[in-house]
């Protein structure tokens, strides 16, 4: 039995203690009795581990090295890149990529992630490779495959019935992108099939919606009447939605009127869009970000999330959740002191609510004690502070600890 103490439990300002045992937590509180191992935290603000719920594990590092290879820096021309350089993808390309992918996460205190898959490929080449690490890490880090028709579930000859495949191989989620097929039709054509397939193998939808600066993209209105009407809301997941961000208040205060009662959920993953959109903008210049405060004061479970490392969407990228949060709530005004204090909802709790993985997170007695030590003294100061993760716990073991840094070096200015 292991008990911690001195701790700062984010959301539970009573407990000071947890108490561990056979890789659950046994109690959490006060006075909790004796333990074999006792860890003082000194303070230390402890959370659940961080959630990443949209990756692209099979792309991640594919433009490394390439520089500026996107050079329009769109996303058409990251999907043109990627559609050339994929044909010489195999197995142990895909899986020495995730290995490097998932280790950058992990190393930051990510414990939970979903990874889009793409299927557009005759061999299921990334499939095929993240269904054996799927299985192989599930010890260390709970992955989750979204069967994803990168160059269209139309535009790409037999996407449907690769699809299909995916999700019979044992894909997790049915995955789209409405707004790269070739027409509006065939979008709605497409949102309708991969909903009715989702159903079909009872998985969750996650589908990549309007990822465009368009105010006149309208998938997000399809989607959402489609699992409305299927009472599939909480199963779904719109990623992106950008163009949510341009539209016309009197449309968004009826679409976040649906929402509500569809209670679908949504990812945004700012550092990546901020990238990516406002290409054909001179001034002012969209920064691709959803209306992610009015999303969540509407109560829709909104997460924050990653996307991509250094491959031809985005550059940059480290599985570094707090820099995701950091800009985040930035782009998105999430900055009063009563919001800041709540923050980490969007790379923790409320990603957890999308992967639905609920029994198996959070800090509560019974639950398997996987959870982060920060070097902060609570969550103001970890986010302003863009805190370190100091220890990240797995079934009551470490997958890692680090010394606190001496980033308090005090400089004697007046002697300058
Ligand atoms: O943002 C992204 C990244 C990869 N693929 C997409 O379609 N969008």
């Amino acid at each position: 039995m292991k008990k911690y103490i001195h701790a700062s439990i984010y959301g539970d300002s009573e407990s000071k203690e947890i108490l561990v045992e056979n890789g659950r937590f046994k109690a959490i509180g006060n006075d909790l009795g004796n333990a074999d191992e006792v860890i003082d935290l000194e303070g230390r603000l402890v959370l659940p581990p961080y959630v990443d719920p949209h990756l692209h594990l099979d792309y991640i590092f594919s433009g490394l090295g390439e520089g500026n290879a996107n050079v329009s820096g769109t996303l058409f021309e990251g999907i043109q890149r990627w559609s050339e350089n994929k044909k010489s993808l195999t197995e142990e390309i895909v899986r020495e990529r995730a290995l490097k992918g998932i280790q950058k996460e992990l190393s930051h205190g990510v414990q939970f992630i979903r990874t889009h898959v793409d299927i557009t490929d005759p061999n299921l080449t990334g499939m095929k490779a993240l269904i054996k690490l799927r299985d192989e890490l599930k010890d260390i880090v709970t992955l989750q495959l979204v069967a994803f028709p990168q160059e269209g579930f139309f535009r790409y000859k037999g996407a449907e019935q690769l699809m299909e495949q995916a999700l019979e191989m044992g894909a997790d989620v049915a995955g789209g992108i409405p707004h790269f097929e070739i027409s509006y039709e065939q979008g709605v054509e497409s949102l309708k099939r991969i909903v009715d397939m989702a159903i079909r193998h009872m998985v969750m939808i996650d589908i990549h919606c309007d990822e465009n600066d368009d105010p006149n993209s309208r998938f997000l209105e399809v989607l959402n009447a489609l699992v409305m009407e299927e009472d599939y809301g909480p199963y779904t997941t719109a990623s992106h939605t950008c163009s949510f961000g341009s539209v016309e208040n009197s449309y968004a205060n009826k679409m976040l009127g649906l929402f509500k009662e569809s209670s679908i959920n949504f990812i945004s993953c700012p550092t990546e869009n901020a990238h990516l959109q406002g290409r054909g903008d001179t001034y002012p210049k969209r920064r691709g970000l959803t209306r992610v405060k009015e999303l969540l004061n509407n109560d829709n479970n909104v997460a924050f999330a990653q996307d991509s490392i250094a491959d031809y969407w985005y550059p940059l990228g480290n599985g570094n959740m707090m820099n995701i949060l950091d800009n985040g709530i930035h782009l998105a005004h999430y900055t009063h002191i009563d919001e800041i204090n709540k923050a980490f909802d969007l790379i923790t709790y409320n990603g957890a609510n999308i992967m639905r993985v609920n029994d198996a997170y959070g800090i509560e007695a019974g639950k398997p004690a996987n959870f982060i030590v920060l070097d902060a003294q609570d969550a103001y100061e970890a986010i302003r502070e863009r805190a370190e993760v100091l220890a990240s716990i797995r079934n009551g073991e470490y997958l890692f600890r680090r010394e606190p840094r001496k980033n308090e070096i005090e400089v004697d200015f007046l002697k300058l």
